[in-house]
């Protein structure tokens, strides 16, 4: 039987007390590449949540990388973070270190202590998005596209299981998009599962994938017509 990273049933999503998405029932498998598309408001960024422990989920069942989302506490957050790479929109890097500073803090938080083994893992994922030069600049000398393939890098770190990517193509052109695009391309093609929520139709298009959709509430799978 193929290994299920992601399973929700008959799940309900909630925003404080309002209903953003019910009945979701999905599976993901071991190396899948999933888009989630949707409006804007259609609840994206909400199911993403759910699914990091960021919202909790309090209606129907789900399990991910193994972990009962609905049993989840508090406690076992960083457990979770720590088996997820997630990458969103806006980088979200640390602006008052280098690149290879950002890693090693993530490294150091995630309770590695060797310290040539940290440098080591973190020139290994730089090298992962072709970034291996550029560890001793800061963010914001660096484009877009190159701060989120940081991001991306810094989302290695650990191994994960699943990649959740919230829009990570959001803040780029659609040149630098294929780029990013590319590199989750070639991490999908290593194994691991990658799950992205984009508004993106091109990169669709252009990279076709198992599509599900946010929309009246519902999660669904969408069937992509080629053009
Ligand atoms: N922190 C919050 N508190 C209350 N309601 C929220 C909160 N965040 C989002 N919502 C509501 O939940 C619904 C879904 O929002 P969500 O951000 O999940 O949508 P989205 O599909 O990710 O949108 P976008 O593409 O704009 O990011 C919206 O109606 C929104 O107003």
């Amino acid at each position: 039987m193929a290994d299920v990273i992601l399973e929700l049933k008959n799940a309900s999503i909630f925003q404080r007390e309002n209903l953003v998405l019910s009945e979701v029932n999905l599976r993901v498998e071991k190396g899948e590449f999933v888009y989630l598309i949707g409006k804007t408001g259609s609840g994206k960024s909400s199911f993403m949540k759910t699914l990091y422990g960021d919202l909790p989920l309090k209606q129907g069942e789900g399990s991910i990388v193994e972990l009962d989302l609905r049993t989840l506490k508090e406690k076992e957050i960083p457990g979770l973070r720590r088996k997820l790479g997630i990458v969103f929109q806006d980088f979200k890097l640390l602006p008052d270190r280098t690149v290879n500073d950002n890693l090693l803090f993530v490294l150091k938080a995630t309770g590695w202590k060797d310290k040539d083994a940290m440098q080591a893992r973190a020139e290994e994922v730089l090298e992962k998005v072709d970034m291996k030069t550029k560890g001793f600049k800061f963010p914001h000398q660096l484009s877009g596209g190159e701060q989120q393939r940081v991001a991306i890098a810094r989302a290695l770190l650990n191994d994960p299981e699943l990649i959740l990517a919230d829009e990570p193509t959001g803040n780029l052109d659609p040149q630098t998009s294929v780029e990013v695009m590319k590199v989750l391309q070639e991490i999908n093609k290593t194994g691991r599962t990658i799950l992205m929520a984009t508004h993106d139709y091109a990169l669709l298009l252009k990279y076709p994938s198992k599509t599900l959709k946010c929309d009246g509430s519902k999660v669904f799978e969408v069937v992509q017509r080629s053009v």
